[in-house]
């Protein structure tokens, strides 16, 4: 804390700065200099934010209809912290989506409270614009009006947790779910970590961390969120808020991600001990609960939450695997599946169902948009890896290059002579590989549209491309009957499996590159491992044929497949409108969902749990759990067949191509 007093509001109790002149909770003027309202700060009570500028506020004022930017109509205000107000808003210029509109106030702030605050604010949006994670909310805007500064962003159907101990018995959550949160958290504070310089979110708490109703989190409020400056002693202010703040963010040292390790210790200790740590900052008393799971969780805690940042967990993914391994012990010991509605990513799963328990809640859809290719059939999508951008490919030849959230068209790749059949980044997003009907496989930059390589070697149509994690290799599956390994660098090389009899329709890499899928007319998935030795080798079906996983489902075309992200599931989809489902080490079949009428011709895995997308001559998108084949949703498209489906890595959109040359990008919550 900078300043030595505190200026308590006569109106609603809220603690202020000393200099400020209106309260930053309710908006009234402060009574500045009466002696009952100055109280020395030492306590520092309550989740008071240590020093950050709370600023006087003539925010939360816009009404309802209320026109921003000419484009975002506010609908109700959700919210309120320190710099102003949140409110729900539509974009009207982009299919009425539903954004937060985050706003600061800049009138009544004295010169360096509004340096403060207007810093604190360009932070977030510039720090957030350029994050993408599943945990965080995207930013779509920022700008200043009438005097105040507004961010946009997506808004989170939901509470924060704060919000949701508040209505819990005791203020505090059952093991598993806790666990499940930390995981959450621990996900997304290693990808802040992971930045170079590191971010540190600085501000863990839960008032911070935002839920939606099937368990998913978000981490808001990015105000004091800062990168690690290597060389520095300490940081430049005090910043944090009592209880959950690290010793060394009271300006003594510089904040590391041991602060954030930190902070999430005091928020696991509050969510299994309903104890609020700003009342007694420091102080961590044992769990109540003593069986075999809680103890172990408490041994973690209190080593998150040590004085000397040297003591605690050195790093993020060192709490992460200990809370991954409590919860497999946990789930394994009680025997129960969860209670939560969390899902967690498939990675994490080890219990011995397919992938984890469904949610309960529906999913909630909306378009945002849709694209459209020259009237004729889209076969093929594909996502940027960072989910910025969309391509599409069709029957006119052309690759289209979307913005992928706007729709708005970047880039057109035109070279192949027919139908393009298949689309895939590398993984550096550097390249986009495409398949198609002229033989071929092409490179591109997506940058300038400029056709770079092609690889020239099948006799007939080729269906699908796949581009190993590792981005050495690509794969390619042809009418012809051969799958090509291509090494991405040199065209020339590459090897050729021969295992199937009929046309390879779908190829795709196992998420660790080690194994490749395949399947076509003969009606088998084929699992089989990733050629080793480089230059031209053919593999025959004898060669592999001890390592080669052969799945005999039913005696149907196989159209598309579709690895699960953890590897351990293959889904099939088949002529007659099944998908079946295989466990990939042994090839057991897990289930059939049989609920297209006609043949399923997409498939795409949802990168976050057990959610299966399908489409196909039926003209219908299902969302399903791939666990127990339950429907989620089934969508009557007006695109005649889906060819192509695609969900974003971040799980929250669905591309949908059809035969009526558009595509749509929905929104899933
Ligand atoms: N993206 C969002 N979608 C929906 N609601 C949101 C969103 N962001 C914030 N909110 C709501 O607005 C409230 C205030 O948001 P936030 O904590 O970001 O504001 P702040 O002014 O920075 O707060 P603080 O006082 O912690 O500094 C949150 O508690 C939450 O209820």
């Amino acid at each position: 804390m900078q300043g030595s007093f505190l200026l308590y509001c006569d109106i609603c109790g809220a603690a202020n700065r000393p200099q400020a002149r209106f309260c930053f909770a309710c908006g009234r003027p402060l009574q500045n200099g009466a002696p009952p309202s100055l109280v020395a700060d030492q306590a520092q009570t309550a989740s008071q934010t240590i020093s950050a500028p709370t600023s006087p506020t003539t925010t939360g004022l816009l009404p309802s209809n209320a026109l921003l930017r000419g484009r975002y109509q506010i609908t109700a205000q959700v919210g309120k912290g320190g710099f102003g107000a949140v409110y729900r808003a539509t974009d009207l210029m982009l299919a009425r989506r539903t954004l937060a509109i985050k706003e600061m106030s800049q009138q009544s702030l004295s010169s360096k409270e509004l340096q403060e605050a207007t810093a604190a604010f360009q932070q977030e949006a510039l720090l957030l614009a350029g994050l993408i994670h599943p945990n965080l909310p995207r930013i779509y805007d920022h700008f200043s009006e009438n005097g105040r500064w507004y961010l946009v962003m997506d808004f989170i159907e939901g509470e924060t947790l704060e919000e949701r101990l508040s209505h819990t018995p005791n203020g505090r959550l059952p093991l598993d779910e806790v666990l499940r949160l930390g995981l959450q958290l621990c996900d997304v504070l290693g990808y802040l970590h992971s930045h170079q310089p590191p971010i540190i979110f600085r501000d863990l708490k839960p008032a911070n961390i935002m839920l939606t109703r099937d368990g998913h989190l978000y981490l808001i409020d990015f105000g004091i969120a800062r990168p690690f400056k290597p060389g520095q002693s300490k940081d430049t202010t005090a910043l944090g808020s009592a209880g959950y703040a690290a010793p060394e963010q009271y300006g003594r040292a510089q904040s590391t991600p041991q602060t954030d390790i930190y902070a999430l210790g005091a928020t696991l200790h509050q969510l299994i001990t309903g104890q609020d740590p700003s009342l007694s900052p420091f102080t961590f008393a044992p769990f109540l609960q003593q069986d075999a799971d809680h103890r172990r969780l408490e041994a973690l805690v209190m080593r998150m939450v040590q004085t000397e940042a040297s003591r605690r967990p050195g790093s993020i993914q060192e709490v992460k695997a200990e809370l991954e391994s409590l919860l497999t012990q946990h789930l394994t010991v009680s025997g129960r599946p969860s209670a939560s509605q969390y899902r967690p990513a498939p990675a994490s799963a080890s219990t011995a169902a397919p992938v984890v328990a469904p949610p309960t809640a529906p999913l909630i859809t909306r378009c945002l948009y849709t694209g459209h290719h020259r009237n004729t059939s889209i076969y093929a999508l594909a996502w940027f890896p960072d989910g910025h951008l969309l391509a599409s490919g069709g029957a006119d030849g052309s690759i289209q290059i979307w913005e992928a959230l706007s729709g708005h068209l970047l880039r057109r790749c035109d070279g192949h002579r027919g139908s393009v059949y298949g689309l895939a980044w590398s993984p550096d997003g550097q390249r986009l590989a495409s398949a198609g009907r002229d033989g071929t496989v092409r490179l591109w930059n997506p940058s300038t549209g400029d056709e770079l390589t092609s690889y020239q070697g099948h006799t007939s149509y080729v269906y699908s491309v796949a581009w190993a994690p590792d981005g050495q290799f690509l794969a390619s599956a042809s009418q012809d009957g051969t799958v090509h390994v291509w090494a991405a660098a040199s065209p020339w090389e590459s090897s050729r499996y021969r295992g199937h009899w009929r046309s390879v329709k779908a190829v795709a890499w196992s998420p660790d590159g080690q194994r490749l899928a395949s399947g076509g007319g003969d009606s088998l998935l084929r699992i089989w491992p990733r050629p080793t030795n480089r230059g031209r080798s053919f593999l025959t079906s004898w060669l592999l044929s001890r390592k080669e996983i052969r799945c005999y489902g039913q005696q149907q075309r196989i159209n598309t497949i579709a690895w699960s992200r953890d590897g351990r599931y293959v889904a099939a989809g088949k002529t007659g409108g099944s998908v079946e489902i295989w466990e990939s080490q042994h090839g057991r079949q897990q289930i059939t969902y049989r609920r297209h009428k006609r043949a399923v011709y997409a498939l795409s895995w949802r990168p976050r749990g057990s959610l299966l997308a399908s489409g196909g001559r039926d003209g219908q998108v299902h969302c399903w759990q791939a666990i127990d084949g339950r429907q989620l949703f089934a969508y009557n498209s007006q695109q005649g067949f889906i060819y192509s489906l695609a969900w974003s890595p971040d799980g929250r959109y669905l591309a949908c191509g059809g035969q009526d040359g558009s595509v749509y990008v929905w929104e899933i919550n």
